[in-house]
């Protein structure tokens, strides 16, 4: 893979939360009860998530995002100083608290429910305000954990000012043809296409969005359409067991290599690479892997 000398410049649009994980020996069906063998706090929320991902991937990383006013909000904060990521466009509302995901996870699966509360109050304002690093950036990340509105205003933007936009489509939710279009990239899950795309066939979707759609599946997998074929990426090495956060990792992977010139097929690749990593039940953040632990 190529790396160049000069460092990517990143700003990621996004939530960002506490992740309350429950560790349990089987997921509860509706009305049962079960009891957790351990529980845990981490850092989440997939913007958070993906400004980390990046910013230990060697980025110059801007992360643009809303905590409450609250212990919570202050302990995102000091972890984004401490991982490198500027915060002076982290808002913080009086309105609600700093958002929260409930996890439960058993043998490789996990059930999760986000309470995004501060992120629902990420306005278009607050993109207006970083506006001159629109113009400075390489690449913008989005996800789809704060409003659409805000979403569809960061894609705007990024597109007015001619960068590459990269959009993790989580959780699913339809997402307008004309934002599809202005995107370089679409991250989605095999299972969730028709809530994204409005259509059920993984391959009529791939070949719509040839070299543009890449669809990810528990096991680490990505496939997408090259234009010709369809291509299929799956490290030997991994489990096939789902690990949290693995998607803002390979979406952390991919737009790192994206910066740096490389291929289509090599940033699925770096994706896939970086997303091995994740060690999942400690959290989405905890594994993110550095650059010199590809590149010394
Ligand atoms: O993508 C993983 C993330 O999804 C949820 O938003 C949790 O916060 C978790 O960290």
């Amino acid at each position: 893979m190529n790396f160049l000398s000069e460092q990517p410049r990143i700003i990621v649009v996004g939530s960002s939360s506490i992740d309350l994980v429950l560790e349990t020996e089987k997921l509860p069906l509706p009305n049962e009860t079960v009891l957790a063998v351990n529980s845990y706090s981490y850092f989440g929320g997939k913007g958070a998530n993906q400004a980390v991902g990046t910013a230990r991937l060697g980025a110059s990383v801007y992360f643009i995002g809303c905590v409450g006013m609250d212990p919570l909000g202050q302990q995102i904060m000091r972890n984004l100083v401490s991982e490198n990521v500027n915060v002076g466009f982290v808002h913080e509302t009086d309105k609600e608290s700093t958002g929260t995901a409930y996890v439960t996870t058993s043998n490789g699966h996990a059930a999760i429910v986000v309470v995004p509360a501060a992120n629902k109050h990420l306005s278009k304002a607050h993109i207006d305000e970083a506006e001159k690093y629109f113009h400075t950036t390489d690449l913008v990340l989005v996800q789809l954990e704060v409003s659409m509105e805000v979403v569809e205003h960061t894609v705007k933007k990024a597109k007015q000012y001619g960068k590459k936009i990269g959009l993790y489509a989580s959780p699913a939710m339809r997402v307008s043809e004309e934002i599809l279009d202005k995107v370089d990239f679409i991250i989605a899950k095999s299972n969730e296409l028709y809530v994204i795309f409005g259509e059920e066939k993984r391959e009529e979707v791939l070949k719509k969005y040839f070299n543009k759609v890449f669809v990810r599946d528990d096991t680490n997998s990505t496939i997408y359409f090259d234009g010709t074929e369809m291509k299929y990426y799956r490290n030997d090495k991994d489990e096939t067991v789902y690990k949290m956060g693995m998607g803002d990792a390979f979406t952390s992977g991919f737009a790192i290599a994206l910066c740096h010139g490389n291929s289509i097929e090599e940033c699925v690749k770096f994706g896939n690479e970086v997303s091995s990593r994740v060690s999942g039940g400690k959290g989405s953040q905890t594994g993110l892997p550095r650059i010199s632990d590809f590149f010394s």
